[in-house]
């Protein structure tokens, strides 16, 4: 590495043998941490940003994204960008000014390396390689997604709960267990919301024990849209496989559950948590989405695949179940190879030939379970992050939004190196019923993060409003904001809005009206009709059991760290 300066005693590596060495604060000279993938790290208030062209007047509300953003150099060389701390960026469009803030969500895992200014949380989903200090805190960097439910922002990873922050400021309240209602050690960050019902549909995989050990349960809950657990249910999987995103139907839930394993023996080890298996089948559980019973699961089986995001799904006239969803060809988590090639690292060739479909599956709900099924209908196109007008989920539905991948466009290697998190250069709108596609190309120094569709006010025909997603400059390190008509992306951009920084790559992000978060703070303030959202007040089961069985009962905090006695030393 090139110095500007030549310091008089040369340092020792900051990583020795893939782990954290000495005391320079300095990250890993890996694709993960370099480039476009350089930490931010940022907490920042910016006010009015500037801007290109006419934001449109009647956007008015808040664009909220989170993206992983280590805080502090990672423990092992070879981290990954998934085991990054959650930041969530909140752009607050306010008749044609946008203002931005940024804040990491604090987790305990925050709170606890804060305090002792380093890394302590070790690999990926795996408390064996954490710093003994930590021992029983949950682990959660809560880094992707963000959702607005009755007055707080939920920031989400699904190997945790998620925490609560306050829209408006970005303060973390606290891990939320819907006042003690929910209390999986996993969580999903894709939960679906009922646009006809208000309630909000969610679960967790790997649910059994700790979250981190490999356990086939999964759990399923109904939240009604006045805050009241109505459902939970218990179902087994036929391996602990991940469950990233599901799809809501009127009657029912639908998990996808993809072929990427955990292994416990391989987590004692000091492993990976996923391992994938080309040899395995994509796996589909359908529940019913009331009073459902353990039983009740049908699991239906496809050829080998790796889910991506769902875009709508609904019950047609048949009472079939239709699921559209992308599966790619291979296996998209590089970074977790199957068992027996863990230490050949995949090939830019292997990564450049998968292909990621829009699938349209149609399943009966009334099939024998482990019947073997193939999709219904493949839209023809290669990308990811689907997005819907989220008003027709469990309806049938015509138009999705989606990143693209075009390599038949040109791209500029020189300036900006391998592109950082896939080359998503183009952005599309596209139309089940008559197939067509809709799309823009970004240039050739430029990749989308995800988009989010934004209702017009004042009309209720699905898809008329606009799309806006983050642009990523990749060979000037820094980010825009690009505004859509929603159902004319081809003619480019209505408007920019340019952020003076980069971010980082971010997964999901949700559009909240400015009605809706003027309604609900005035519930939530000191003596509204609800009073402010509160955090958990006790630990989680796993983490009272693992107090008991290691003689800590009433002893309050593990180790020193206020975190781990679930209440974050408040
Ligand atoms: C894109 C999927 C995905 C799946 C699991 C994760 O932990 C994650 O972290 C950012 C992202
Ligand atoms: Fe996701």
């Amino acid at each position: 590495m090139a110095h500007i300066f030549s310091l008089a005693a040369p340092p020792a590596p900051a990583y020795h043998e893939g782990s954290r060495s000495g005391d320079q604060v300095k990250f890993p000279d890996t694709g993960f941490f370099g480039g476009f993938n350089k930490p931010s790290r940022l907490e920042a208030d910016i006010f009015e940003l500037e801007t290109t062209g006419v934001i449109p007047k009647d956007i008015n509300g808040t664009f909220y994204r989170v993206q992983p953003d280590h805080r502090f150099p990672p423990m092992f060389e070879e981290d990954i960008h998934f085991n990054g701390d959650g930041s969530v960026s909140a752009f607050k469009f306010e008749n044609g000014h946008v203002d931005f803030k940024q804040r990491y969500v604090h987790t305990d895992r925050f709170k606890a390396e804060t305090k002792a200014r380093r890394s302590l949380l070790g690999k990926y989903r795996n408390p064996y390689t954490d710093n003994e200090m930590v021992k029983g805190i949950i682990r959660t960097a809560s880094n992707t997604n963000v959702v607005f439910w009755r007055g707080v922002l939920l920031a989400m990873k699904e190997d945790g709960p998620p925490f609560a922050m306050d829209p408006v400021t970005l303060e973390t309240i606290g891990r939320y267990d819907f006042d003690g209602q929910v209390q999986s050690p996993t969580f999903t960050a894709h939960p679906k919301f009922d646009p006809d019902t208000g309630e909000m549909v969610c679960y967790g995989y790997e649910a059994g024990g700790d979250g981190h050990d490999a356990s086939c349960d999964i759990v399923v809950y109904t939240i009604d849209k006045d805050g009241k657990k109505t459902e939970e249910c218990w179902y087994k999987a036929p391996f602990c496989g991940m469950i990233h995103d599901c799809a809501i139907t009127k009657n029912y839930l639908i998990l996808p559950l993809t072929p990427i394993k955990v292994n416990a023996e391989r987590l004692k080890k000091g492993g990976n948590h996923f391992a994938w298996d080309p040899n395995e089948d994509q796996w589909y559980g359908i529940v019913p989405r009331r009073n459902g019973k353990p039983e009740d699961i049908v699991w239906l089986r496809a050829d080998n695949g790796f889910h991506g995001h769902v875009a709508g799904s609904y019950e047609d006239e048949e009472g079939k179940i239709v699921v559209d969803l992308t599966v790619a060809s291979d296996n998209v988590f590089f970074f977790f190879p199957p068992d027996e090639h863990a230490n050949t690292p995949t090939t830019l060739l292997q990564r450049n030939k998968l292909v990621s479909d829009t699938y349209r599956w149609i399943f009966d709900p009334k099939s024998p379970t482990h019947t073997r099924v193939k999709p219904a209908r493949l839209f023809g196109i290669n990308g990811e992050f689907s997005r819907i007008d989220d008003r027709v989920l469990t309806k049938p539905y015509n138009h999705f939004w989606q990143c693209n991948i075009d390599p038949s466009k040109p791209y500029d290697f020189p300036k900006c190196g391998p592109p950082a998190g896939g080359l998503f250069n183009v952005l599309g709108h596209f139309e089940w019923d008559s197939g067509k596609k809709d799309t823009w190309w970004a240039g050739p120094t430029c990749t989308f993060q995800e988009p989010v569709f934004i209702p017009k006010p004042g009309s209720d025909v699905e898809g008329e409003g606009y799309l806006m997603a983050l642009l990523n400059h990749l060979d000037v390190l820094r980010n825009d904001i690009l505004i859509f008509d929603a159902l004319d992306i081809a003619q480019g951009p209505l408007a920019a809005i340019h952020l003076p920084v980069k971010l980082r790559l971010g997964l999901h992000g949700n559009f909240v009206e400015q009605r809706e978060l003027d309604e609900w703070k005035e519930r939530r303030k000191v003596g509204g009709s609800l009073g402010p959202a509160k955090m958990a007040s006790a630990p989680l089961p796993w983490q009272v059991k693992m107090r008991v069985e290691g003689g800590l009962e009433g002893g309050g905090e593990l180790n020193g760290i206020a975190g781990v006695n679930g209440v974050n030393g408040h």
